[in-house]
């Protein structure tokens, strides 16, 4: 099944008013905060928070992941082990650097019984996590590390390396590019990382489109104000839609079964832009099917 993944929401654990808003906001989906965002002595609170929240039901069709605390804290063994019990669709594991990270995450939640459901999602935001991705990607061929996808984290990798965030991210685009390789090369997703600056939401609208040139599923968003411009940026255009199902039509065409290449307005179209097509259409019926 294709999953919509335009815009992935973070929220503190710890904010209550934010948790209960997600439940109508148009976001794809949700990621409730244990680390950064989260103080160290309100860590408590923001589990038992979660917990409920997720326990609960209440935010629909959006997927839901649980950012833990990165391996290296005191507080991942506790937050993993109520992630385990509540159930999201997913554990979202910062400061991943090695496969023996990955494997630190599936024992423990083979240890505790967590259902196979429950997938595992790896930020890369550190200098190693970076250049380890095509190894850490490939570590998911193993069912029991249950990796689904890749969030890319420019905070941490501009703070650990000295790399700037700077408008257009040219400095970042050989790693972003890198990480899109290695995600895809195994099949997995891969999330644009975060955009501070919640009152400029044209530089947000630039970011977003960038992010989907080079191959991102979609992004991650701090604030419900940069909802909308993400999911405009990653929608597949209407244009788009029908031209992929003219695109199918054409394939389906019984003088053109055993050809390769066709003509099509005026252009070459080969079977691999139908498998494109499909594509297409099956992310356009997804986002229809989330009723948005
Ligand atoms: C950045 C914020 C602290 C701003 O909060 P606030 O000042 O309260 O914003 P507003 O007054 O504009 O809020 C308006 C209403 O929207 C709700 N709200 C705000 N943010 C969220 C949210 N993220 N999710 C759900 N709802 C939200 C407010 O409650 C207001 O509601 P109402 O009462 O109805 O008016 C705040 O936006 C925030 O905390 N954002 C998330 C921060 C976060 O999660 N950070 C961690 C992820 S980024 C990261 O980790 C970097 C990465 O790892 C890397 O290395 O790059
Ligand atoms: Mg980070």
């Amino acid at each position: 099944m294709i999953r919509p993944r335009r815009s992935l929401l973070f929220m503190p654990g710890s904010n209550a008013r934010a948790l209960e808003k997600a439940r109508l906001l148009h976001a794809d989906g949700i990621i409730l905060d244990l680390e950064d965002s989260v103080a160290p002595d309100a860590k408590a609170t923001a589990r038992a928070q979660i917990a409920q929240a997720v326990a609960d039901r209440g935010y629909g069709k959006r997927e839901v992941l649980i950012r833990i605390n990165s391996l290296d804290s005191p507080w991942w063994v506790d937050d993993l082990t109520m992630a385990g019990k509540a159930r999201p669709d997913g554990v979202l594991v910062p400061k991943v650097s090695s496969v023996a990270d990955l494997t630190a995450i599936a024992d423990r939640l083979t240890d505790i019984g967590a259902d196979i459901s429950i997938k595992v999602w790896i930020m890369i935001e550190t200098a190693r996590g970076v250049l380890h991705a095509e190894g850490l990607a490939a570590a998911s061929q193993d069912s029991e590390m249950r990796l689904a996808g890749f969030v890319f984290g420019p905070n941490d990798i501009s703070r650990e390396t000295g790399i700037r965030m700077l408008p257009g991210r040219a400095a970042m685009l050989p790693m972003m590019t890198h990480c899109v390789l290695a995600a895809r090369a195994h099949g997995l997703s891969i999330l644009d990382g975060p955009y501070s600056d919640i009152g400029n939401i044209e530089g947000f609208a630039h970011e977003c489109a960038q992010a989907r040139d080079l191959g991102f599923d979609g992004k991650t968003l701090i604030h419900p104000a940069q909802i909308e411009a993400c999911n405009a940026a990653f929608t597949p255009p209407a244009e788009d839609v029908a031209y992929a199902r003219k695109v199918i039509a054409a394939f389906a065409q019984p003088e053109n079964a055993g050809r390769g290449a066709i003509q099509l307005d005026g252009r070459m179209v080969e079977r691999l832009h139908a498998e494109m097509a499909q594509k297409t259409i099956a992310i356009a019926d997804a986002i229809a099917a989330m009723g948005r």
